[in-house]
């Protein structure tokens, strides 16, 4: 995607390290970040400088590079391994990428490891933006149906969080669709969920929207719902963190009460997510998928920008008071209209999903 005018992946291999958008900084500078160890690349991960389930994964792959040439042992790779697995628990993204490469390296004996862990890095890499780019196109075709229905008018769209290209290697879930329908010359207008608490929406959805010319407008997290009563939102698409095989969706904090919200008022919501998205071993997410809590200050203090070009942070929680900070929420697959993946649409049926998913056959959970 675009920065300036510039074209940019969100990582890629530079030199001896690993260089990233430091998204902390975002929107108020665009900053680059090298990472140099396995131990950079986890705190980068549980820090959020890279965020998102396809980011992650594929910042995970490229941390299992490092930890190639870290380990003098399988046993050392296999604890560098653990070091990323466990940074973040919910995007499943991680552990396929962090697995995927010790597949990889096993499968080309340890001595062939640093070379393996390159080449898979960069084929993990590689498949994400492809992934996103198919999702794309036939997320597109979603908006051109609704555009055909309402000749001459905008299309509105809303999202939350941010699954777009910062959230991947380039295009992004939710939004490549956004985009894809942006270039063909369909009129799109997003509703940029804010996404507290850590403003996701707001620092980074909207300045992405914004480099690629995409008008949007920024709305508080609990507006959705009245927008959706008054025929302001045409569709809902969202991205996610883990699918269970019968279509249940992790996504972020408050994705399943603009599902309610779109059910009640008859709103189409899909959710994008390349098939490195889906745990096959689930099927009953809610009960299944790992919430990751993170800590308290990102609930009781906001950072921002001041006018004279400082940021700043603040706190706006009373002092004394506690604070919970649940990262993300499930979603029934009763609740999702249709997912959207690179291999085309589907239901959110475990037959319908399994049949346009081949890897999902071999991973049967015998459980729930
Ligand atoms: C599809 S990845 C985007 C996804 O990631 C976000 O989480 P976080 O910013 O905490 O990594 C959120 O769930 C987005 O939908």
């Amino acid at each position: 995607m675009l920065v300036s005018g510039t074209p940019y992946r969100t990582v890629w291999l530079q030199e001896e390290s690993v260089r990233i958008i430091d998204q902390r900084r975002l929107p108020w500078s665009f900053d680059l970040l090298d990472l140099h160890t396995v131990a950079d690349v986890a705190v980068a991960i549980r820090d959020m400088a890279v965020r998102g389930a396809g980011l992650i994964g594929a910042t995970a792959a490229y941390g299992m590079w490092l930890a190639a040439r870290e380990a003098a042992t399988p046993d050392q790779l296999r604890s560098l391994a653990d070091s990323l697995i466990i940074t973040r628990p919910t995007a499943v993204n991680l552990s396929w990428a962090v697995n995927r490469q010790l597949t990889a390296i096993q499968a080309a004996g340890f001595e062939n490891r640093v070379a393996t862990a390159r080449l898979t890095a960069e084929t993990i890499a590689d498949e994400d933006a492809a992934a996103c780019a198919a999702i794309g196109g036939h997320g597109l075709e979603i908006i051109r149906a609704i555009a055909s229905r309402k000749p001459g008018q905008v299309v509105h769209v809303l999202t939350h969080c941010n699954a777009g290209w910062l959230a991947f290697v380039d295009h992004g879930s939710a939004t490549a669709p956004i985009y894809a329908a942006h270039a063909a010359g369909i009129p799109v207008h997003v509703w940029v969920d804010e996404t507290r608490p850590r403003n996701q929406g707001a620092r980074l959805t909207a300045w992405e929207l914004a480099q690629q010319g995409v008008p949007h407008t920024v709305i508080a997290d609990n507006t959705g719902g009245h927008l959706m009563q008054h025929g302001q939102v045409d569709l809902v698409i969202t991205g996610a963190d883990r699918v269970t095989r019968s279509g249940d969706v992790a996504n972020k904090i408050g994705t399943y009460l603009k599902a309610l919200a779109a059910q009640d008022n008859g709103v189409p919501f899909y959710v994008a997510l390349p098939s490195s998205t889906f745990d096959w071993t689930l099927r009953d997410g809610v009960q299944g998928i790992p919430i990751e809590q993170r800590g308290a200050e990102e609930v009781t203090h906001l950072e921002g920008i001041a006018e004279s070009g400082s940021v700043e942070t603040l706190r706006i929680v009373s002092p004394g008071s506690p604070a919970a900070n649940y990262a993300f929420d499930v979603t029934p697959a009763r609740l999702v209209t249709g997912l959207i993946t690179e291999r085309g649409l589907c239901p959110t049926t475990e037959t319908a999903i399994c049949a346009l998913h081949p890897q999902a056959s071999g991973s049967i959970p015998s459980l729930s």
